[in-house]
């Protein structure tokens, strides 16, 4: 034996180890075994049709890696398929002469085959040999999965118990080459099959992510929603309310305005009553103290009222004492205001009118009233008024004091015989000079 024999059987030996490791524990041996550095290079097998195959082929080769087999029972069942009519594929062919190969194993190894061990070894590689001519028509994703592995492995045995080293280690070689590629094919499969459903597993959580996500935001849509509304509600409220008291507010005024009005108004002429010329009065009489300028009061009495009452009736009375005010506010200048005192007395403020001015527009009205025409209303014709005026230029008075200087001239003219004008001023000069002439005297 040359050396170059002898480091090939070595390298077989190491080669037929390295395979039975891989067929007993193909994970652990991928695990332990070296891949070879070109192990890139092996593409991931094409994904082409798989031939299909009889399930009691398959059966028996299962029961064949079996330690204990029932091998009659084994030989029928290869005899049966052996003469099926149904025909067979070429992978169903193959597996059949690597089964009937390994029956054939089996029965060297139980001692059932009393034929020589060299001729029993030949005729296995027969087998074999056959099963690798129909490799052609079968699918390389095939022939690389276990079950038609399996052929180069016991062909290596075979060729090595006949001393063909170089074909037996080819043989172990082709084994190991195609299981490294099935290995790869597997594990990439296996990659790829986790990918998929760690991809399909990450997209289900990212969906049920954005589904939360979604039903948060939708939510939170509504509670904006709602808080808006409230808020809108609660605006419409505070509005509505204020509205509802500023008009209360307002309505409250005007009443009050009204009231305050109708306490300083008379019902029966409209005019401002007697409560409302004091207040009225006293004011205009202390703005006028520190001017130069002249107010003056006009206190107007109708005359011989009561008889007018008394022959006509009191409802007669009414209406003359609303057209008397009347016809007082048609004479009178814008400026000057006009009060019912109360009864049948009237009282008229005329601010910047000096006595002349405040007996000329007196003497106007009582013209007026004397010349108007009340038969409408009453027998005769006439009805008259008495007028006192009193100015008050720098004697500094008060209103009341002013007020009463007009009553005084009033009474004078009453006195005088009614229908008349008297001014304060011709009686105050008159009773100085009444004074006067009683030092002298
Ligand atoms: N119709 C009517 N009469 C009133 C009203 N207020 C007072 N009188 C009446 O006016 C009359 C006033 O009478 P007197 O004070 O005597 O005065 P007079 O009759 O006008 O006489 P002289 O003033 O002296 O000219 C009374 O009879 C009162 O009843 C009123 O609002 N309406």
């Amino acid at each position: 034996m040359n050396i170059s024999k002898i480091l090939l059987i070595i390298m077989l030996m190491q080669l037929m180890l390295a395979s039975v490791s891989l067929a007993k524990e193909p994970i652990i041996a991928s695990a332990i075994t070296e891949e070879p550095a070109n192990e890139k290079a092996l593409l991931p097998l094409p994904a082409v049709s798989l031939l299909p195959i009889n399930e009691d082929l398959l059966a028996i080769l299962t029961q064949l890696k079996q330690a204990s087999i029932d091998e009659q029972k084994i030989a029928r069942a290869l005899e049966q398929l052996t003469l099926a009519t149904t025909p067979l594929n070429a992978a169903e062919q193959y597996l059949l002469l690597v089964t009937q190969a390994l029956f054939k194993e089996n029965a060297i190894a139980n001692g059932v085959e009393h034929s020589s061990h060299n001729k029993q070894s030949r005729e296995i590689i027969v087998l074999l040999e056959q099963a690798l001519k129909l490799s052609a028509q079968i699918s390389a994703q095939q022939l690389h999965q276990p079950n038609f592995l399996q052929l180069h492995l016991i062909l290596a045995v075979h060729y090595a118990q006949q001393g063909q080293f170089d074909l037996a280690y080819l043989e172990k070689k082709s084994y190991l080459k195609k299981y490294y590629s099935y290995r790869k094919a597997k594990r990439l499969a296996m990659i790829a099959s986790l990918e998929q459903s760690f991809t399909v597993h990450d997209k289900k959580a990212s969906n049920s992510l954005l589904a939360s996500q979604n039903k948060l935001k939708i939510r939170r849509v509504a509670e904006v929603q709602e808080q808006k509304a409230t808020q809108q509600y609660n605006f419409t409220l505070i509005i509505s309310t204020a509205i509802v008291f500023v008009l209360l507010f307002f309505r409250q005024l005007k009443i009050r305005n009204k009231l305050i009005r109708l306490t300083r108004t008379d019902a029966l002429t409209g005019l401002a009553n007697r409560s409302a010329l004091f207040e009225h009065g006293e004011h205009m009489v202390a703005s006028f103290i520190e001017q130069p300028e002249e107010l003056s009061i006009l206190l107007l009495d109708l005359d011989h009222f009561k008889k007018i009452n008394d022959d006509f009736g009191e409802q007669v009375g009414d209406e003359i004492l609303r057209v008397i005010a009347q016809l007082v506010k048609e004479t009178m200048r814008s400026r000057d205001v006009f009060y019912r005192l109360g009864g049948e007395e009237f009282v008229a403020i005329l601010p910047f009118a000096d006595s002349n001015k405040a007996k000329a527009i007196a003497m106007r009205i009582n013209e007026k009233i004397a010349q108007h025409d009340f038969s409408l209303l009453i027998l005769q014709s006439r009805v008259t008024v008495s007028i006192g005026v009193a100015t008050m230029a720098s004697n500094k008075l008060t209103f009341e004091q002013v007020l009463h200087c007009a009553d005084l001239a009033m009474y004078q003219a009453k006195e005088l015989g009614r229908n008349s004008v008297v001014c304060y001023q011709n009686i105050a000069q008159a009773q100085e000079r009444r004074g006067n002439t009683n030092s002298v005297k």
